[in-house]
Formats: C-alpha cells, structure tokens, sequence
C-alpha cells in the first residue's frame, strides 16, 4: 500500500454525495488495494480439541529446542496443513490463542533482575504493528487537566521523575514511550501515593500505560514479598506438574475479549524482566488453555468480567485474598452493559477482605452510573482526573459527516474506499447482519476484508483482528463490539456506514468508534454516513463537531446552536447534556459546567483547577529521559 498523508486523504475525499455518483471503473488491487484473502477453513474447521492434539503432538517436537526462559508457544504455523506463514503478530499465528502468548518466564536463580531474552524482547516491543508516537502528540498534550474531589495532585513531567522501578524505566524506553501524556503524568503519582483513582481521557491517550506502569512499578519492588509460590516454568508441563492456585496481585477487568488480549499484550511489554506474570481469561476460548496458564502461577490477571466471575466460583483455581489493585477499564461500559451482578462480586473481592485494595477506573466517557459506581467503591479521597471534557475528542481526528440515503450506503462506501488512497480501514456498522452483508458486498468486490462481531467463534474474532492490525486484510468491519480500545496501528480511516442511535450508545459511542483512530499523536480520518434516520444524533453530533473546529455539513447547520459561530465561537459555552445530572447532585456551582463544557461532577477545581499541562513540559516531543529514576519504587 502506498505511503500517504492523512490530509491526502482528507483533500481526496469526495464532497457530500458525489461519492454515491461514481462508479469504480478499476479493480480495487489496480487501485492498490492488497489482494483479498479467503476464509481458512484449514484452522477454523478444526475442532478444539483437533487442534489441541495437534499442539500436543507439535509441542512433543518443540520441547527438544531451547525453550529454558520463554513459553513454549503452541502455534498453528507448527500444524501440518496450516499454510499461514506471515500473519505472525508478537509470535502468534492464525489459530494461536491470545492468551498463550509468551510470557517472560521468571527463574528463582535471576536474583532481583531478570536477563535479557533478545527473542522475547522483539517479540514484545519490535513489532512494526505497535502504534508509535505521531507528530501532533502536542495536540494531546495541550489539552487542559481538571482534578476534583478532595486530593489535588501534583503531575510529573518526565517518567525519569515519577519514582518508577528502574526495570520500568527500561522497559517504558524499550516501548519507545519519551514523555508521559497528560493522563500518565497525573496517574502516576496519584498511584504512588496510594490513592484510589477515577480517570478520564480522550481515546488514545496512553490510559492503558497510564494504569500498568504505576501499578507494575509499585508491584516490581514488593513481588518477592507479595507474589504466591509458583512452579519452574521451564519445567512445567500442564496435566502432569503440581498445578497452583492463581493468586493475582493485580486484577484488570475489561468488557470486550479484543481488549483484554490487548490489555494482556502491553502487561506482557511492562512486566518484562520482572517476576510478575500475567494472564488473560476470557470467554470463548477453551477454559482448559486458559488453566493451563493460571495453574503455572499468575501476579497479573487481565479478564472478561463473564470469564473472570467463573473462576472467581472455583476458589481452588482463583482467589483474590492476595490483590492489591482492581482497574475497571472501560468504566462506563462496564456498568452500562447487564454486568451489574458481576462487577458487584468482582469489586468485592470474590469473598475476600477488600480494605488492601486500591480501586483504579477509567474510560474515555464516563456516565452517572460509572460515577456512581465510584462513589461507592472507592475511598472517599479517591482522585477524580479529567483530561478535557468527558467524552470530548481531539483535533487529531478529522471529521467528515457525509449525506448518503439507505439504500445508497453500499455504492457509497465502495466509491469512497475506491476514491481514496488505500489504507487500514475500520468500518462500523450497527447490527451483525449488516457485518455480514458488507463483508460479503466488499468481498465479492475484491476488496482486502475481513469482520468482527459477536456471533463469531472466539477463533475467527482473534484472527480477524490479527490479520486487520498485519494488515492482510486492511479493512475490518465491525459491530460496536470493537468500537472501545482497539490500538492497531496505522488504522487512518474509519467510516461509520451506520451512525449510532442514542438508545445504542449515541454521541458516546460515536466518540469511541472514531477514536480508532488519529491515536497518540497521528492524524486520522473518520468518515460518517448521515441520513434522515441519524437526526436522534444530529444535535450532539454538530456540537461534537464544533467542539475541535470541525467542518459542518450544509444539512447539518440549522443544528448549530444559536448564536454560536463556527470557527469563531467559544467552545467551552456549547452545553453538553449527558453530565448534567452529576452537578444536581453535587449542590455545586454549574456554572462550572458552562465553563466546562458538560464536565462530570463539576464543583469543584473544574474551573480553577484547569491545568495546562502540556504548556510547560517537554510535551511536544523534547526528550525527558533524566539519569536517575527517583528511588521511590517498592517502598
Ligand atoms: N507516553 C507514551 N508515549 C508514546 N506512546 C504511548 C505513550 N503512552 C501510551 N502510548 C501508546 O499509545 C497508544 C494508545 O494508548 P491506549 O491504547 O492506552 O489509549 P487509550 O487512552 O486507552 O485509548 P482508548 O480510550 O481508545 O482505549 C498505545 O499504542 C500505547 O502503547
């Protein structure tokens, strides 16, 4: 595919409806589209338990190599008749389980600081699929930062300054990380001083970092002392060792399988060189696997909460009496989606003593209910760290909102994939049908594709990801399954061919699904289909719009707010209604909301506490790499 700007992409777009006028008259690899692959029947035909004879057998000749420090990988590329060189991704092959991904393997014998392993450590941070730091990072960076609640708390400018393990250090730099983004400069502190924790900040703004490296690093000098007794990985073999009971010090909960495998990638990155080992359970794949996993020990446990809650009823395979830290990512979501039992039973503990946790929530978008949940669980001088308005996007995302009738979106969508460079594509859309039906449309046109939705095997889903983010298939289509957290590099365009009812996540959805997008620092493109039907949507859409300057479409204007001059107008007087509610209940000031723009909770330092944080630091890409790492880890 060629190289190209996404202001390439931008200028090429067609005006509103002419893209439902042109007809394609090349064939979508004379445009440069890659060829289109067809569906593996060769791994997904395959039984579970074919397959796992299968990597019995493979593993019988694999365990004659030198596999002393790193998980033995039971790959698909090792079966006979898988044909599937070049879709590795971190080691992994079409037909692998995310959740067997290696791990580093720690030896009592490392003493405080485990070697290097120059396979493993390319496997973790050499892929070319990792997303890298783009130019516009300051765009993140400027964004101001609001603290409310009863803590205030200091942000630090440099990770070399956040009192990080030195082996964090390392591996932050290994990752390629320079400077902290704004959420990671206020979160790490807040960790380190033991707070609990509710974070807010635009989509891909490094949340995930901002999690692991302050809780790793705090657990880093104190595993020794904290972790269960473990089996030699080296000399494990599931079924035939002394199995152990999981014992996480540290439990990540998540709402989609997509991410918590991406959750479980980036913990494997971090824990690098360090005694703590993470898992990932979730539900779709073989439960034998994944206990294979856990029975080897487990300090890190990346979960589905359905997944997690099982396991949480087989006390002699899981239990939390040694957690430390609970992160709930995706917050909002979590409580939004018929979890309530679960997440009751999972942020109690299981049954255990919950007064040694220290609860940490994020999200991009954060609803009452998500607010509500903190309220409860958290400690009552827990932080609360807002980056911009709650649920507000960035100026890196540009976005286009284009009239397309029903019964046009399929023509339209060809003409548009076909009229632009060619380029890693996500395409939403709102029902599983339609997931079909355009996969089978841009399929029968030859196009790269592939999809994601939740009728498919757990196998399909996992390399339907793997095959977008390699970029065999650089067009994914995909339900609202994928809209949160997916990081896949170089995705620079995303079209919703259906835009979001408001009963089926409306404004909050829309702002996570072009949030594929125009990640930390890179530009992106998102490309909305409108029509009569979207009107529910028009009001927030336009002020969403407004918000980062955004062109507004001839049928859209009559929706701008009055008085109100694009381009010119005060963004922060646009009122954003989905947090009203929150300033009722706090008796406070809302006109910190008008300030605010719609901010959660909003009595507090909304106003006053506003902190430029990027005005000041090395934030526009200046090098914060300092000597010393502040000594304060393991304390
Ligand atoms: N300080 C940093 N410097 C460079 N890259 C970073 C930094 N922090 C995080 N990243 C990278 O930025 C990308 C986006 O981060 P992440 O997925 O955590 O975003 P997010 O805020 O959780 O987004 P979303 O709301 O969509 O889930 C990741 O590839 C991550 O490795």
């Amino acid at each position: 595919m060629s190289a190209w700007a996404t202001e390439d992409l931008a200028n090429a777009l067609p005006a509103a409806n002419e893209a439902t006028s042109t007809a394609p008259t090349r064939t979508p690899q004379e445009h440069g589209w890659a060829e289109k692959q067809n569906y593996n029947y060769a791994v997904y035909n395959k039984s579970n338990k074919e397959i796992a004879d299968q990597r019995a057998a493979s593993k019988q000749t694999a365990l004659g190599g030198d596999t002393d420090h790193v998980a033995i990988r039971e790959s698909a590329s090792e079966l006979p008749d898988s044909q599937l060189a070049g879709d590795a991704v971190g080691g992994l092959q079409p037909g692998d389980w995310s959740s067997n991904a290696a791990v580093y393997e720690w030896q009592e014998e490392f003493g405080d600081v485990g070697p290097r392993f120059p396979e493993l450590e390319q496997q973790l941070f050499g892929s070319e699929f990792h997303v890298k730091m783009g130019l516009d990072f300051k765009n993140i960076a400027e964004i101001s930062v609001y603290q409310e609640g009863v803590v205030r708390i200091q942000p630090v400018l440099s990770f070399a300054e956040a009192g990080l393990h030195p082996v964090m250090l390392d591996n932050i730099k290994l990752a390629g990380y320079r400077v902290p983004t704004p959420i990671q400069a206020y979160t790490m502190p807040a960790v380190h001083q033991g707070y609990d924790l509710v974070a807010c900040a635009q989509t891909g703004s490094g949340k995930t970092a901002a999690f692991l490296i302050p809780i790793l690093s705090k657990l880093m000098g104190k595993a020794k002392k904290l972790a269960a007794p473990r089996p030699n990985p080296a000399t494990f073999i599931p079924g035939v060792s002394q199995a152990v009971r999981a014992e996480p010090l540290l439990l990540i909960v998540c709402p989609t399988r997509e991410l918590a495998t991406q959750i479980f990638d980036e913990t494997r990155r971090f824990c690098y060189r360090t005694m703590l080992r993470p898992c990932c359970i979730y539900g779709g794949s073989p439960i034998p696997e994944q206990l294979n996993q856990l029975a080897k020990g487990c300090d890190v446990l990346i979960a589905t909460p359905g997944r997690l809650c099982d396991f949480i009823d087989r006390p002699h395979i899981l239990s939390l009496n040694r957690l430390r830290y609970m992160v709930i990512d995706e917050a909002d979501e979590m409580v939004g989606a018929d979890w309530d039992q679960e997440l009751k039973k999972i942020m109690s503990g299981g049954d255990q003593n919950t007064s040694q946790i220290k609860y940490l929530m994020f999200s991009a978008t954060f609803n009452k209910a998500a607010r509500d949940l903190a309220n409860h669980h958290l400690a009552m001088d827990h932080c609360k760290i807002r980056v911009g308005r709650a649920g507000s996007t960035h100026k890196n995302i540009k976005q286009d909102i284009v009239w397309v009738e029903s019964s046009q979106k399929k023509k339209a969508l060809i003409d548009l994939l076909m009229s632009l460079p060619p380029a890693r594509t996500m395409i939403f859309v709102n029902s599983k049908r339609g997931c079909d039906e355009v996969d089978d449309y841009l399929f029968n046109l030859n196009m790269p594709c592939t999809s994601i939705h939740s009728d498919r095997t757990q196998r399909e889903r996992e390399d339907s990801i793997r095959s977008f983010r390699t970029a065999r298939c650089p067009i994914l289509i995909a339900t609202p399954v994928a809209a949160r957290g997916l990081d896949i590099a170089n995705v620079v365009h995303v079209i919703n061919y259906d835009l979001p009812s408001n009963s089926h996540g409306g404004i909050e959805e829309y702002m996570h699904r072009i949030g594929r997008t125009g990640r930390i620092g890179n530009h992106g493109l998102a490309t909305s289909f409108y029509n009569e039907r979207d009107s529910d949507l028009g009001e927030m859409l336009v002020k969403t719009l407004l918000e980062t300057n955004q062109e507004i479409p001839d049928f859209l204007t009559d929706l701008i707010p009055e008085g109100f001059v694009p381009g010119q107008g005060d963004v922060s007087t646009l009122k954003f209604e989905m947090d009203s509610d929150d300033e009722a209940e706090a008796g406070g000031d809302t006109s910190a909301d008008a300030a605010g723009g719609g901010a959660w909770g909003a009595t507090t330092g909304a106003t006053g506490g506003g902190d430029a944080w990027g005005a000041n630091t090395g934030a526009t890409g200046g090098d914060a790499w300092g000597a010393t790492s502040g000594g304060g880890w393991g304390a």
